[in-house]
């Protein structure tokens, strides 16, 4: 089960060797490691994950579709902006820069960001992952790929053009502070930067799924579903 998955990993990061560990591991042998003890009190883990980044410029519409897919297809949906909003209302020792680092449009370090994701997942009994907003840098998909040691199954992205975006921004309403038009600019600037070069990353590997993101949020979840529903079929 995941969540034994998770009690077991969650106690070997707390150690040196186990950082170590992750870093030169896969998740392969976290569960060949969990497979061996499976004969004693260990269970064996009943599914590999199965990973989603969700992509798109700021207000593209993907925490609307991720409704949409949990719905569907149930999936856990992990948001790494709700995650990182969360540790600021906690008033963490982080949630000061992190504030900061929102305001500014830019990107929280990948460590932090990797960290509330990695304890979402240990915590979930889903095996399904929709990790929405992640990764926005490499330095982000290469954090995520030595801490937690797992490689996207799909990688979806939306694609909107940046006037679409700055009006539905500017129309959210959700009371956040990087909700004006002064910080919807920089992280436009951000996106073109250092997110597009992921998206091209994982194009050029067959993971992206691309989305017109134009048109209602049910025209949009017709481009979708399909994706989503071939992988159902496959098992
Ligand atoms: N297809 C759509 N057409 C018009 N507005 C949309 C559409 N999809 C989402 N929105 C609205 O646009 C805003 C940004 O959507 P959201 O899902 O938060 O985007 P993101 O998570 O990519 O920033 C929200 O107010 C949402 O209700
Ligand atoms: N991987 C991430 C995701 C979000 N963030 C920060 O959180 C902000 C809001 O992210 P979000 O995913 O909630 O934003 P939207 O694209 O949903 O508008 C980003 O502009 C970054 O400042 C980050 O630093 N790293
Ligand atoms: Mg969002």
């Amino acid at each position: 089960m995941w969540r034994r998955v998770a009690s077991l990993s969650s106690s070997i990061s707390s150690s040196f060797l186990a950082q170590t560990a992750s870093r030169l591991n896969t998740w392969e042998s976290l569960t060949t490691g969990i497979a061996q003890q499976a004969k004693g009190v260990i269970a064996p883990k009943e599914k590999t994950p199965f990973i989603t980044f969700v992509l798109g410029g700021p207000g593209s519409g993907k925490g609307t579709q991720c409704i949409k897919i949990v719905e569907t297809f149930g999936f856990a949906h992990l948001s790494a902006g709700d995650l990182l909003r969360r540790e600021i209302a906690s008033k963490s020792a982080d949630g000061a820069m992190i504030l900061n680092t929102i305001k500014e449009g830019k990107i929280v370090p990948s460590q932090v960001t990797v960290k509330l994701i990695q304890k979402e997942m240990e915590l979930s009994d889903n095996h399904k992952f929709l990790i929405d907003g992640f990764p926005r840098t490499e330095e982000n998909r290469v954090s995520f790929e030595r801490i937690i040691g797992v490689e996207p199954n799909v990688v979806l992205f939306f694609d909107c053009p940046e006037e679409e975006m700055v009006k539905r921004v500017l129309n959210r309403n959700e009371g956040r502070v990087d909700d004006n038009l002064e910080t919807i600019k920089k992280r436009l600037t951000v996106f073109q930067a250092l997110s597009l070069p992921v998206i091209n990353y994982y194009s050029e590997r067959g993971k992206l799924y691309t989305i017109k993101a134009i048109g209602t949020e049910d025209e949009i979840f017709e481009q979708v579903r399909p994706i989503f529903a071939a992988f159902e079929t496959v098992g």
